[in-house]
């Protein structure tokens, strides 16, 4: 499917994956709603963007994903602001694994799933839909144990299992929808930065030893992953696992 004319809602796109996420879009010809808990470096990114896109194709939403009501608004401003919905990304999450780590388990697992089944509801063609594609942000971290993080992989196994039931439902493919996970290692944002220690990870010594091991990948080749779910009508249920030194690689295929 190209991505020209249609409308996306990134979430967690004032900055760092969501963002770049957000710029290949535009770049390919999408409308965008940038949706994000931040304000003020939304606004900042709605600045950057509506000058290299233009201030039609491109606006932002405030919106926490641990509250229905923000989410229900968000939706319903995409669709009256860009003339509808066609892909959401899934991608808002953090990696609190201190004294926040509750914040956690609601922002990455209970908040991705009020925005699946918003996103749900709003794509589904028997719910006034007009179908489309649904791309949620996991972390390799949810596929392979480690001591540093339990907390943040628990909460990406979950994202990665609830977003593959879903996708399986024949009431989901038979109403145009594709749902797909992003599955990516380290990536060059200030997330990361929480691998050093200061978001109460475990043993940051082991995770830093991982970096160097599995090394670093910029917003850029993220974004560029992203758009293989979104553009490739065959792939449904997939889990896209991507880390800078083995590339890219379906997981279980
Ligand atoms: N950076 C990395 O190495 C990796 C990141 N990821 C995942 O990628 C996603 C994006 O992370 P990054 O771009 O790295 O982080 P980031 O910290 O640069 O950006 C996260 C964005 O999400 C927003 N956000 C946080 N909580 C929110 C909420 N409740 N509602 C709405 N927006 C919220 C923040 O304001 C921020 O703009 C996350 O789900 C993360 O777990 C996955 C694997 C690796
Ligand atoms: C990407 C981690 C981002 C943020 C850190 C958080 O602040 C959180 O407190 C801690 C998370 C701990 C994560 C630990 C490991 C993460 C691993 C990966 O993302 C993938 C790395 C390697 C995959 C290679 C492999 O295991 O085969």
């Amino acid at each position: 499917m190209s991505v020209a004319n249609k409308v996306a809602m990134v979430t967690g796109a004032a900055q760092g994956i969501g963002r770049a996420a957000s710029e290949v879009l535009l770049k390919n010809g999408a409308s965008v709603m940038l949706a994000d808990m931040n304000e003020m470096q939304g606004a900042s990114t709605l600045a950057d963007l509506s000058q290299q896109f233009g201030k039609s194709r491109v606006a932002f939403v405030k919106c926490d994903i641990t509250k229905q009501d923000q989410l229900d608004a968000a939706f319903a401003t995409t669709k009256s602001t860009l003339g509808g919905i066609d892909i959401v990304f899934n991608n808002a999450g953090i990696g609190d694994e201190g004294n926040g780590w509750e914040l956690t388990v609601d922002v990455n697992v209970k908040g991705t799933m009020k925005a699946t089944k918003t996103a749900l509801d709003h794509l589904r063609k028997d719910k006034g839909g007009r179908g489309g594609v649904i791309v949620n942000m996991a972390s390799m971290a949810g596929l392979n144990p480690n001591p540093c993080g339990p907390v943040y992989c628990a909460t990406k196994a979950a994202v990665i299992m609830f977003s593959r039931c879903w996708a399986m439902n024949p009431d989901v493919s038979a109403n145009g929808v594709r749902i797909n996970v992003l599955a990516p290692a380290f990536v060059d944002t200030d997330l990361l930065k929480g691998l050093q220690g200061g978001a109460g990870i475990n043993r940051p010594d082991i995770a830093a030893k991982m970096v160097q091991m599995v090394g670093v990948m910029s917003v850029e080749q993220l974004a560029e992953a992203f758009m293989e779910l979104v553009t490739d009508d065959t792939k449904t249920n997939a889990v896209l696992t991507i880390s800078a030194n083995t590339g890219k690689a379906y997981y279980g295929q």
